[in-house]
């Protein structure tokens, strides 16, 4: 089939017919003609000393798909855990997806960002690798990985443009012996996206972005849809001590399914053809986020409802003193290019 009408009907098909029971291993297709599965541990701010052991209890409790970045700062001991269990024989290699993310004191040294990250992981290739932020800091600031300022603001590299880091990120597909299968983007509104898709000779496989019913993002979710882009969800419980988790509606479509909020917010990603990224150290909530279901039309609806009544609320959104192009964050550089 023309490669275009097949991408065109699969961004148009609801995703209660391509995925009508989901489940942790739901896989999705990426425009790389790979595929993510459906469900990831998070790994941001989970501490060293904690992050090894929740790693090895995800991979066991069957986990296929670990979100890591260079600027989280435990990528050692994720490295420990993928080690422990591929020689234990829990998994494969090849049945594992393993992102890391590109950090922005490192736009202009990407060979050297993922080398950093393969070592430090203990990999000889990633599933997919991000730039982290459309956002360049000086690599030879007052600190490694968030440079600042004498005022305190952080210090941006402004002779770069994240177009550029695209391309350089390209190479690295491109490269005789590729050491990540799939590059991507995190954190691009609509608005850098098309300024990069300009310029992009490799279409981003996925672009990562905060997710979720009190900021639906529905403008990047369906841009991204539009130009064979797969979206992960990340932050889906509102981030740090899950703060959704008290929501009255995610509560009351919880109940209605006789499952817990958790469910219900790692569940509306699926039913919009994402893939989620949750968060825990915690062997309990590792293993109780592994449980998806099907929303309906009615569920879906009422979780649009949320921030229609409440308005938006982004949980992350770092000091950069940038203008990211999200509508609900005005004001700030705009480095769109
Ligand atoms: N590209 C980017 O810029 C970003 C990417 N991410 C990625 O997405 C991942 C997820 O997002 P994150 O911001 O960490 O936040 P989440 O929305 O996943 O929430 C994490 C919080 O929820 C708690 N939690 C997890 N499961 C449960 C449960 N079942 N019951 C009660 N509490 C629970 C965790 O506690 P505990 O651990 O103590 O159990 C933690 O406090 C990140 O870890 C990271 O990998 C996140 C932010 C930005
Ligand atoms: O991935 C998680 C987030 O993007 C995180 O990396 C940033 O928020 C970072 O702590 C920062 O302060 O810039």
């Amino acid at each position: 089939m023309n490669p275009s009408l097949s991408k065109f009907i699969l961004a148009h098909t609801p995703s209660s017919i391509l995925h009508p029971t989901p489940t942790m291993t739901t896989t999705i297709p990426l425009n790389t003609g790979s595929s993510i599965p459906a469900l990831g541990l998070g790994t941001w701010q989970s501490s060293p000393g904690e992050v090894k052991a929740a790693v090895i209890h995800a991979i066991e409790s069957g986990y296929r798909h670990i979100d890591c970045a260079f600027c989280y700062q435990n990528e050692d001991e994720v490295g420990e855990a993928l080690k422990e269990v591929l020689a234990r024989g829990i998994v494969k290699r090849e049945e594992l997806f393993i992102t890391s993310k590109l950090w922005c004191t490192f736009h202009t040294r990407v060979e050297e960002g993922l080398k950093k990250s393969l070592e430090l992981l203990g990999l000889e290739y990633l599933d997919l690798y991000l730039m982290h932020w459309p956002v360049p800091m000086n690599p030879k600031g007052n600190h490694p990985l968030f440079p600042k300022l004498p005022d305190g603001s952080r210090d941006l590299d402004l002779t770069t443009s994240h177009i550029q880091t695209w391309k350089n990120l390209e190479s690295l597909v491109s490269s005789p012996s590729p050491k990540v299968k799939a590059i991507g983007v995190a954190n691009y509104s609509v608005k850098y996206l098309t300024k990069l898709l300009e310029h992009a000779t490799i279409v981003p496989a996925v672009n990562q972005i905060e997710n979720h019913p009190y900021l639906p993002q529905q403008e990047v979710v369906d841009f991204c849809r539009e130009k064979g882009i797969h979206v992960t969800a990340y932050s889906p419980f509102g981030s740090t001590g899950s703060p959704m988790f008290k929501d009255e509606v995610v509560n009351e479509v919880a109940e209605k399914h006789g499952v817990k909020a958790g469910t219900v917010l790692l569940s509306y990603h699926l039913a919009r053809n994402s893939s989620v990224l949750a968060k825990s150290v915690t062997p309990s909530r590792i293993d109780e986020n592994r449980k998806l279901i099907a929303l309906d039309e009615d569920d879906m609806s009422k979780l649009e409802g949320i921030s229609k009544t409440k308005g938006l609320t982004r949980f992350v959104y770092p000091p950069f003193g940038v203008d990211c192009g999200f509508p609900d964050k005005p004001g700030g550089v705009d480095l769109s290019g």
